[in-house]
């Protein structure tokens, strides 16, 4: 689904967010690992406020291994929690529950000591479409989607959805926008398919991607598409992926519109391999 984002939108987007907080222990903030920052809301922070909070680096699979180290170390550096995850096969998963506790292991235990009974952490994924919340969330349910009753909440009933003993999550995430103002953030968006039919052209997408993977993936782009040296020139590159792949039009010229979509399926469907988009040095220097 796209969601056009216009500035009601945003607001009633984060109005329910604000809502759904309060009624939580911790806020799961789920980003693509591809582009960690690119898949942030720009908001964030504030919107959390002061609850607790783990970013949950997902589609890590997909993801360039080294730098998605180096981005958990980013946020430990802002002492904020993170973890690489795969919601799709599970992996990561376990250690969500029990960074949670730790987490929370002073609230749970001040609690306790007011005499309130033991009950399950309460939490809310939150993130930008399409990072994998409903994912994330059916397999973090398992078998246990049946939904727990309800419990009233602040404007609607909220749905809870038991994960083992120790944790409930609201059923519903939060969906936020991504700062889809910045042109290099949307390029990042587009290429790795988390807009879906985007507004920005699809050869100034495979613009940007060759450029990129000219620069921290030459090894990668050359074998795929056999070739011996990269050209300078990001248009000399585009010709001969094209004319390599056969994506050429009645007379001869190459076929832009299909090499884009060439190259930027194959990189959704890994086969340039595991890519990051974005290197947490950029942002240290920036001073994000
Ligand atoms: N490879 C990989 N794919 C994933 C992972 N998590 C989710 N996906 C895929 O990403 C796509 C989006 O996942 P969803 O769970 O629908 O994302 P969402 O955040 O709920 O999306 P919205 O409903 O648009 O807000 C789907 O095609 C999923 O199969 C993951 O960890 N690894």
């Amino acid at each position: 689904m796209t969601i056009q984002w216009f500035p009601g939108h945003m607001a009633k987007a984060r109005r329910q967010v604000t809502e759904k907080i309060k009624l939580i222990d911790i806020v799961f903030e789920l980003v693509d690992a591809r582009v960690p920052m690119s898949s942030r809301n720009p908001m964030i922070d504030e919107i959390i406020s002061s609850k607790p909070r783990i970013v949950l680096l997902n589609k890590a699979d997909m993801a360039d291994d080294y730098l998605t180290k180096q981005w958990i170390q980013y946020f430990k550096e802002k002492q904020i929690p993170a973890l690489a995850i795969d919601s799709q096969t599970g992996t990561g998963l376990k250690q969500i529950v029990t960074l949670s506790r730790e987490l929370l292991k002073e609230k749970f235990d001040r609690l306790a000591s007011r005499g309130v009974k033991p009950r399950a952490i309460r939490a809310l994924i939150i993130g930008i479409p399409n990072v994998g919340k409903s994912t994330l969330i059916n397999r973090l349910a398992g078998k246990n989607i049946t939904k727990t009753a309800d419990r009233p909440g602040v404007t609607t009933a909220q749905q809870w959805v038991k994960v083992g003993k120790e944790l409930e999550l609201l059923d519903t995430p939060g969906i936020l926008w991504p700062k889809f103002e910045d042109q290099l953030v949307g390029l990042k968006l587009a290429t790795t398919g988390a807009i879906k039919d985007s507004i920005l052209n699809l050869q100034e997408i495979t613009v940007f991607a060759l450029n990129f993977l000219k620069e921290n993936y030459p090894e990668r782009l050359k074998d795929r598409y056999h070739l011996e040296e990269i050209p300078e020139e990001v248009v000399s590159l585009f010709d001969e992926i094209g004319k390599k792949r056969g994506c050429i039009m009645s007379g001869g010229y190459i076929d832009y519109d299909k090499t884009s979509e060439l190259i930027i399926r194959e990189i959704r469907n890994e086969k340039l391999g595991r890519l990051t988009f974005e290197n947490p040095s950029q942002y240290k220097e920036n001073n994000h």
